[in-house]
């Protein structure tokens, strides 16, 4: 089964207006894991589709999707599939990967329908909208590019892994990757940032199923929190910070679309400007 919803653009003089549940309909996605359901949430920032598929007793299969408005979601779109759970297997375009854990499988404009699989599999999907055809990839651990960064005084030593990223292969607007946090570091994305020209997607994991992450939002003088469990996202506005603290040490996957890939064009947030 195929669920999908969709979700609307929040003006920050809006968003600034909501109280804790109101917040979490709009930006928390707390339900993209359910035994037999691909459950898709289509954003109208940037038309990023933020989801997930958990093949539990049969193959499910991603093929139209109402919010498109296309035969196949593919037709316009590119996809980046991650494998969360052990050992699972994608086919699109007429080939078929064999997915480890937090493996990611590229999938380019024009893919066609996609079928997942794997009993003790589950995918988190992205995707955003393209503008030509780019051939598929799986890009592993060992492909991607590591960026150490902050440090244990403050709480934020962390690896960025980027995957989907030029400096490991060519995307129309997806840029994604996952960060891990050091042993003790509890703090992701401090000093903070935005970044007008992208929106974004966080997805926790790695996360103790007793803990949470405080994750902060809304315009840098005006934010907002939300708190997070293990393996549910937050969309980030192109207008919002994202950033958060764990009460223990945990991992995100974060996606991008946008004007740009280029990952160092962020609007920097200064320590003393936050409210
Ligand atoms: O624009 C970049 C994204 O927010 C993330 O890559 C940031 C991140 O992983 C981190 O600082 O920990
Ligand atoms: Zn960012």
């Amino acid at each position: 089964m195929l669920k999908s919803n969709l979700r609307r653009a929040i003006d920050p003089r809006h968003a600034k207006t909501m109280n804790t549940s109101e917040l979490r309909a709009e930006f928390l996605i707390d339900d993209l894991f359910q035994d037999d359901e691909v459950c898709l949430t289509y954003s109208q920032y940037d038309r990023m589709i933020v989801g997930g598929a958990t093949p539990k007793t049969g193959p499910l299969v991603i093929d139209a999707v109402d919010q498109t408005g296309t035969p196949s979601w593919l037709d316009r779109r590119e996809a980046v599939l991650v494998n969360l759970g052990t050992s699972g297997t994608v086919e699109a375009g007429g080939s078929s990967y064999e997915m480890g854990r937090c493996d990611m499988l590229y999938l380019g404009m024009g893919s066609g329908s996609v079928t997942l699989s794997g009993a003790d599999a589950h995918f988190y999907i992205i995707s955003a909208p393209a503008h030509r055809e780019i051939p598929a990839r799986l890009v592993t651990i060992e492909d991607a590019v590591l960026v150490p960064l902050g440090g244990r005084d403050t709480s934020n030593e962390r690896i960025i892994y980027q995957f989907v990223h030029p400096a490991v292969m060519e995307s129309c607007q997806i840029v994604m990757g996952m960060t891990k946090l050091g042993t003790g570091s509890v703090w992701n994305t401090m000093p903070a940032h935005y970044h007008e020209r992208r929106s974004e997607a966080y997805l926790y994991l790695d996360l103790p199923e007793d803990q949470n992450v405080v994750h902060l939002m809304g315009e840098p003088d005006e934010t907002r929190h939300m708190i997070v469990r293990n393996e549910q996202a937050v969309l980030s506005p192109p207008w919002s910070i994202h950033c958060g603290a764990g009460t223990s040490s945990y991992a995100f996957i974060w996606a991008m679309a946008g004007d740009n890939v280029d990952y160092t064009d962020v609007d920097m947030v200064a320590m003393e400007d936050l409210r």
